[in-house]
């Protein structure tokens, strides 16, 4: 695999830069104030229980949605800008796929908007569908696969074109333990080749693998660090503790 492109950033500017967000919806304000950088390469998690405001956040960082205040760079690019779709991958907490198309058909969809054609977009159809498992199932149309197997096309578009940044809105919801943790060694793989990888989890082992977490409560911040940081700043011996120690709440 080659490693990811160079960007128009510059090394020391962080790839996802979001200064004093916030977004209402009516009357209620959904994120507050919201603060958050992310350096070349890093692994972050965005942790936080059900409605607490991770999917608005990652859809204002990807451009889908607009802050009503502050500012979102990614790759040092104010957005919302389409242009950008390009440059990172992208995959939503719903799938954004076309059921009664093939799987084939609907990588060569995005594969279109990302312009990658002939030879190397055949070997990273094979490649991205390797890391997912699901090579033997590129024929079939989409409305025959399992919700899993939805999940894990989703997971093979947005890593299709090779970004050096990928936004990842719960990537593992649905998928079974073993497959779940050979995607965990691809992402891990893909951040030592340089990667930045920012995602959403409600699972906490999955929150220990991150090298950076975020943990968000009622759209405010309210803690960033390292697992070990964090376990530290809030006296616990878990993730899980110190989640509910600093004030967040579990998912059952
Ligand atoms: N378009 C919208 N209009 C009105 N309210 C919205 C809209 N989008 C999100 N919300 C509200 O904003 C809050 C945060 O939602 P969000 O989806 O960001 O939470 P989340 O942390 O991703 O939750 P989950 O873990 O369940 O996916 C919720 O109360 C939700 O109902």
């Amino acid at each position: 695999m080659t490693p990811p492109s160079s960007s128009s950033s510059s090394s020391s500017e962080p790839v996802v830069d979001v200064r004093n967000v916030t977004r209402r919806f009516g009357s209620r304000t959904v994120l507050d104030d919201i603060s958050l950088q992310v350096e070349r390469g890093e692994l972050f998690g965005l942790l936080g229980p059900s409605g607490s405001g991770k999917t608005t956040l990652i859809k204002l960082m990807t451009g889908i949605d607009k802050a009503d205040g502050g500012t979102v760079r990614m790759l040092g690019e104010r957005m919302p800008k389409l242009a950008m779709l390009q440059r990172f991958g992208y995959m939503a907490q719903s799938d954004a796929l076309y059921y009664e198309l093939t799987a084939k058909e609907n990588l060569s969809f995005f594969a279109a908007l990302y312009g990658l054609k002939g030879e190397r977009l055949h070997k990273r159809m094979q490649a991205a569908m390797a890391v997912v498992d699901l090579e033997d199932h590129l024929n079939k149309t989409v409305s025959a696969y399992s919700g899993g197997m939805k999940r894990r096309l989703s997971l093979a578009i947005a890593l299709l074109h090779e970004p050096e940044l990928l936004v990842l809105d719960e990537p593992t919801v649905g998928i079974d333990p073993v497959l779940r943790q050979s995607i965990w060694q691809e992402l891990e793989a893909l951040r030592e080749r340089g990667t930045t990888i920012i995602l959403t989890t409600h699972v906490m082992d999955e929150a220990e693998k991150c090298g950076r977490l975020g943990l968000i409560r009622d759209g405010k911040l309210t803690a960033t660090g390292s697992p070990e940081e964090i376990k530290r700043q809030s006296h616990t011996q878990t993730i899980e503790e110190a989640f509910i120690a600093l004030g967040g709440g579990v998912r059952s």
